[in-house]
């Protein structure tokens, strides 16, 4: 249903003469509905961010990128147990949560259409982020926010986006959705890793590498399109095919499936750029720097996701990838592009702990 919102003074005839603050919503030019300004949160739609439903049942991701409302335009996002983590807060988390936030200031019927995010400073996965949101300008069609992410009183990571409300245009797509097995036809990442455990044609020591490390899945379920015997040792070509899809089922939201897709774009993407680049023994503490999205067409993260990434360049000790995310009808729903800092690991120095 749309329907036109706007805040009037009203004097409710017979009544009395005091003067009533309240929500007058237009069904049509003929019917007019009152609220009193106190039941105004019935307007707000079922999303995630007003949702009744239980964090515990809800998919693990969108538990991850829940947010609790602080006063207006401020949030707070805390990183859970089992949430990705590399020594500080993973990015997708970041730029999950910041797009949550950015959401929740918009319009329902706009929806973002692209955001463009910088990582600043590693964040603390034992502290709460704060979100601070700016109302850059609200349109007819579009809005335009920024968010920032702020730990210690230090912004650890900014974001712009810009939303966009549906509109009928010119269309066209000249990409096709590469030729790759269906997600049936793969391993799941838990399959690969005990295959991996018992391949004979890795060496004995990575195998061992893999049985003690500790394994927490991730909420999103990931099939390599070409799983090689390979190791992080060895080298390959800067690219990568995935698909993958949320555990569990998400809320009906186009804004959080939008989110998810965004968490997931930093999950692995940019380590393509370091596959040329990989040999035996090599240490590299690596970062997601920047991270920007363009939301081409409605995407349902918790359906399967073809992701094609591909690194033309690496340089300055950046790698730079190029990503393309189709649905399985080969509609083009997402393209991306991100950068990553590789460096060879100095010994006893480390620059992905927090520096709050
Ligand atoms: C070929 C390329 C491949 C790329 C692959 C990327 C894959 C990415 C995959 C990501 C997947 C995960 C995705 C994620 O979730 S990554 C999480 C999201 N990203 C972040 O949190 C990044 C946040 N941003 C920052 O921390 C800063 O902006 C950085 C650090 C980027 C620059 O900020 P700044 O300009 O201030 O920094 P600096 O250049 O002076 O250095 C900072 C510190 O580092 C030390 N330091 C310097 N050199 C080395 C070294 N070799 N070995 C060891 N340490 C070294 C140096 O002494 C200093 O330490 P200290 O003196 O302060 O104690």
């Amino acid at each position: 249903m749309s329907f036109l919102k706007t805040n009037v003074n009203l004097r409710l005839a017979g009544l009395s003469n005091a003067v009533h603050h309240a929500d007058v919503v237009a069904l049509t030019k003929l019917s007019c509905l009152v609220l009193p300004h106190e039941h105004s949160a019935l307007l707000q739609p079922e999303s995630i961010w007003s949702a009744e439903k239980s964090l515990e049942t809800c998919s693990p991701v969108e538990h991850i990128l829940h947010l609790e409302p602080i006063e207006v335009d401020t949030f707070q996002g805390i990183t859970l147990p089992d949430a990705p983590k590399f020594g500080h807060v993973f990015g997708g988390q970041l730029v999950g949560q910041a797009l949550a936030a950015v959401s929740k200031s918009v319009d329902c019927l706009k929806v973002v259409h692209s955001s463009h995010a910088y990582f600043l400073l590693a964040g603390d996965v034992n502290i709460p982020i704060i979100y601070k949101v700016k109302r850059l300008r609200d349109g007819k069609s579009f809005a335009t926010r920024k968010v920032d992410a702020i730990q210690k009183g230090n912004v650890i990571f900014t974001l712009l986006a810009s939303f966009q409300k549906e509109e009928l245009g010119f269309q066209h797509q000249e990409v096709p959705m590469p030729s790759v097995p269906t997600p049936d036809e793969l391993l799941s990442m838990e399959e690969l890793r005990e295959q991996r455990l018992t391949d004979p044609r890795l060496p004995r020591t990575y195998r061992n590498k893999v049985a003690t490390a500790k394994f927490i899945p991730w909420p999103i379920e990931i099939r390599f399109c070409e799983p090689s015997p390979s190791t992080n040792q060895t080298k390959s070509p800067p690219s990568l095919k995935f698909w993958f899809r949320a555990k569990g089922k998400l809320s009906d939201d186009e804004a959080l499936h939008r989110c998810v897709a965004a968490f997931t774009a930093d999950l692995v993407s940019v380590h393509a750029s370091m596959n040329p680049h990989r040999q035996r023994g090599l240490k590299i503490d690596v970062m997601s720097l920047d991270h920007s999205m363009w939301f081409h067409r409605p995407i349902r993260a918790d359906d399967w996701v073809l992701f094609v990434i591909f690194s033309p360049t690496a340089f300055n000790a950046r790698g730079f990838v190029t990503g393309q995310m189709f649905n399985q009808k080969g509609e083009l729903l997402i393209s991306f592009f991100q950068e990553g800092l590789g460096r060879k690991r100095i010994p006893k120095r480390s620059a992905t702990n927090s520096k709050l």
